[in-house]
């Protein structure tokens, strides 16, 4: 059997992954794509983000990152993914790995050449990184994921070009470009990029990522990381390996809302706005499915750092719990303050 063309997409956290994403697999292009989505936070919310229809095989991997935690995860679903194809039971003609905002893609792409299973069934297409041109020079002074993702691409896609000024824009790209010389540098508004510059374009190189990091195929499952380190992505400064495999960067933590008590809207509203006016800067993504009182819809929410917004969702089934989850991925937050006042926007 022809092995299964895989993409990598990652970026840094809200960069526009999930949007990219949910467009490729809206468009008539007659592709059959599974897709493993892979979240950082304890709960997956993008499943609920996604579309989905029933020729799409989405697996979730939650409450931990592909490039760390989940890693051995992500070798047992390729395999089952490949049995279950083989077995005709599922039927996709490629895959797309949507990674965690954090995670470091080596380590991912890593796995499609020294996984003798995976490498006996899958090809790595290409790693495409979406870079948020409001947000992504921030996060490349602030994250060394931010920046290994960049240099590891074969691909980059600025999103949220709509949020800058052109002048700002240059000086990202420019950026960008320095960190990462031989991918293209494509833009997409909302993830309008044409269905071939994302699949099928056979962009990954392993002599470039040799060149790169002369260790990239050394199994090395306890350091998969630190091998990395010295690849492309940093700018030349020193900088403390403080990328565990448990919780990645340590003062980055994620934390869960929960209730079945509806929200009082305009309580809410009023709340959220005021916690981004103060922590806004720290609060890197955050992301929910909401119970609005009153109404029998699902209201998705979501944020990076200042820019939130929300959308009316799907109308809640007559056998599902109706209950919100929040999700907030932030530097330092005080979990404490947000739950105490999400509480007090609950009817
Ligand atoms: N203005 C603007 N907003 C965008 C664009 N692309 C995505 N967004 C918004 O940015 C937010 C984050 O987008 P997602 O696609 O969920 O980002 P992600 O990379 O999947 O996020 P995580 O999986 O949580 O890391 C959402 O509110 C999107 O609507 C764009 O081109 N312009």
């Amino acid at each position: 059997m022809a092995l299964i063309p895989t993409t990598i997409l990652t970026g840094f956290l809200g960069s526009g992954k999930t949007t990219l994403l949910n467009r490729i697999l809206q468009e008539p292009h007659g592709f059959r794509i599974a897709v493993i989505e892979n979240e950082f936070g304890p709960e997956n919310i993008d499943n609920e983000i996604l579309v989905q229809d029933s020729s799409e095989q989405i697996i979730e991997m939650n409450n931990g990152c592909i490039c760390c935690t989940v890693r051995g995860d992500l070798i047992v679903a390729l395999s089952a993914l490949a049995d279950r194809r083989a077995a005709g039971e599922l039927h996709f003609d490629r895959l797309v790995i949507e990674t965690t905002g954090l995670a470091n893609p080596g380590p991912v792409a890593q796995t499609f050449f020294v996984d003798d299973a995976v490498a006996s069934q899958y090809m790595l297409d290409a790693i495409i990184t979406v870079v948020d041109a409001r947000h992504g020079m921030q996060q490349l002074d602030d994250h060394e994921e931010a920046q290994r993702q960049v240099g590891f691409a074969d691909r980059l896609l600025i999103s949220k070009t709509d949020l800058v000024s052109a002048e700002e824009l240059a000086q990202l790209t420019a950026r960008i470009k320095r960190i990462n010389p031989r991918a293209a540098i494509g833009k997409s508004a909302f993830g309008d990029t044409p269905i071939a510059e994302i699949l099928d374009i056979r962009g990954f190189n392993l002599n470039d990522k040799l060149d790169i990091d002369p260790d990239f195929l050394s199994a090395d499952e306890e350091t998969g990381h630190e091998h990395t380190d010295d690849c492309a992505g940093h700018e030349g400064h020193d900088h403390h390996h403080d990328h565990h495999h448990s919780g990645h960067t340590d003062d980055i933590k994620a934390f869960v809302f929960k209730s079945l008590r509806p929200f009082d809207t305009a309580r809410l509203d009023d709340f959220l706005g005021s916690i981004v006016q103060v922590y806004g800067p720290r609060m890197l993504r955050y992301k929910g499915v909401l119970v609005m009182d009153g109404a029998d819809r699902k209201v998705l929410f979501q944020g990076v750092h200042q820019i939130m917004g929300s959308d009316i969702g799907a109308r809640w089934g007559e056998s599902e719990t109706r209950q919100s989850k929040l999700v907030f991925i932030g530097k330092n937050l005080p979990e404490d303050i947000f739950i105490r006042g999400l509480e007090q926007c609950l009817v």
